[in-house]
């Protein structure tokens, strides 16, 4: 067994130990925003429930009509009022939304209606003449009765809430919000807002992981930080336990005598996994303690964000009950090469420039955070392959993750 597990099979072992964790809840439609279905929803009537004008016009039954015959209007019907069925060789006045009155199978808008005292005419040409359902958005054009619009798994977007209300639905089985533990760790570390000492750092990785959490849509349960120690390490992982479904952490999974994390998660349950051929992000570790996962993210920032973005990610979607939605790549030329073969698949932080191609941010450290925010998304190289001008690779952009 290679020392680094390929980037695929560590994602496929991190995704098929995953499950939903999460029980499900009933609460108003309006706060479902983000929230992930715990049901389907099949239609439970057609949207629209009847035909109904597209225009403001005239309705008629298209083999009443002659191009110089003359129908006069019969009735008016603006949207939100039930019609009277139409009397033949006459024209019903309607409005955008209206019921079509039953007997009228056209509507033709008002700009092409010719109007007079005595009625209207549709002086149509033969070359264009007016067709039957001209006009007309008919019944379940949007919705069939029956159709399931919304699959279990989904995570709910205003487009969904704007749906599921043009049901008549005021309400929705979602799941409960998945709640993450967050642990930092390193002596090095000092919060924002606090002084500099030297050799110390601001931790930037724990208030970047509780925001990478909270913009997947879900709970923070907690933050810790530990220092390098054993004892640290171990006594806010317990904390941890105690009010999280998943635990993430970072930094301390290297090889150093000062990083503890996989030792303590070998004393506390079961690693599955440490190593991955990707850069950056080597020395992740999955572990399950008491039946909760653990990620142990690597403390290099980038390291960080690009094993939230393919790993953690993936684990909390499906802990939380969403459906994993496989990440689609676009393909994008690269704008510069490399000779270099890798060793690991490489997410290069790249920028598309105006010319469509995808340009490598100069500052590729995985120690770099700068270069994300000034990227647009990942490059995704493969394993032993380089970097060709010209050639197609496979792009996500971060509107993705
Ligand atoms: N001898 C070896 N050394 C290292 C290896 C290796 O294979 N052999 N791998 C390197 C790689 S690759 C990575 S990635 C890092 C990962 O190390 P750790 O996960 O143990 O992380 P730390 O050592 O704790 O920290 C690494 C780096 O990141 C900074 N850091 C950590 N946490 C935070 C935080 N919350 N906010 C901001 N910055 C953070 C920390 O100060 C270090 O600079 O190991 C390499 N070493
Ligand atoms: O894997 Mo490390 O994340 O290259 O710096």
């Amino acid at each position: 067994m290679p020392e680094l597990l390929p980037f695929e099979e560590a994602l496929k072992a991190i995704e098929d130990g995953a499950s939903q964790l999460v029980a499900s809840e009933a609460i108003p439609l309006m706060d479902s925003l983000n929230r992930i279905a715990a049901q389907d929803i099949c239609a439970q009537q057609a949207v629209p429930a009847f035909d109904n004008s597209a225009m403001d016009g005239y309705a008629f039954c298209i083999e009443d009509w002659q191009s110089d015959k003359c129908f006069p209007v019969s009735q008016r019907i603006p949207a939100g009022y039930a019609p009277e069925r139409l009397t033949p060789n006459t024209c019903a006045r309607i409005f955008t939304g209206a019921n079509i009155p039953t007997g009228a199978n056209i509507v033709v808008m008002q700009e092409e209606a010719d109007v007079s005292k005595q009625g209207v005419r549709f002086p149509f040409s033969k070359s264009n003449s007016p067709k039957q359902g001209d006009n007309i958005r008919p019944k379940g054009q949007d919705i069939q009765l029956g159709q399931t619009v919304l699959a279990k798994g989904t995570k709910i977007t205003p487009m969904h809430i704007g749906l599921l209300s043009s049901l008549g639905l005021t309400e929705l089985k979602v799941f409960k919000p998945l709640r993450v533990g967050i642990l930092t760790t390193g002596d090095e570390l000092v919060p924002a807002g606090h002084p500099l000492q030297k050799g110390q750092i601001y931790n930037s990785n724990g208030p970047m992981l509780m925001a990478l959490v909270r913009h997947s849509g879900y709970v923070v349960a907690n933050c810790l930080h530990a220092e390098d120690t054993s004892e640290a390490t171990e006594k806010a992982i317990t904390e941890l336990l105690q009010c999280s479904d998943v635990i993430l952490s970072s930094g301390g999974v290297s090889v150093g005598e000062e990083d503890h994390v996989k030792s303590i998660l070998q004393k506390l349950g079961s690693v599955h996994l440490w190593k991955i051929a990707i850069k950056p992000g080597k020395p992740l570790v999955h572990a399950t303690l008491s039946g909760i996962p653990f990620l142990g993210l690597p403390g290099n920032p980038s390291s960080t964000l690009v094993t939230y973005h393919w790993f953690a990610r993936r684990l909390l979607a499906k802990s939380a009950g969403q459906s994993l939605t496989c990440d689609r790549p676009y393909p994008v030329v690269a704008g510069f090469s490399r000779e270099k073969t890798i060793k690991r698949d490489e997410f290069i932080r790249v920028a598309i420039g105006d010319d469509g191609l995808a340009y490598a941010h100069p500052q590729q450290s995985s120690g770099a955070l700068l270069a994300a925010c000034e990227s647009q998304g990942y490059l995704h190289i493969k394993a032993h392959s380089n970097v060709e001008y010209g050639n197609h690779y496979d792009f996500y952009p971060f509107t993705g993750f």
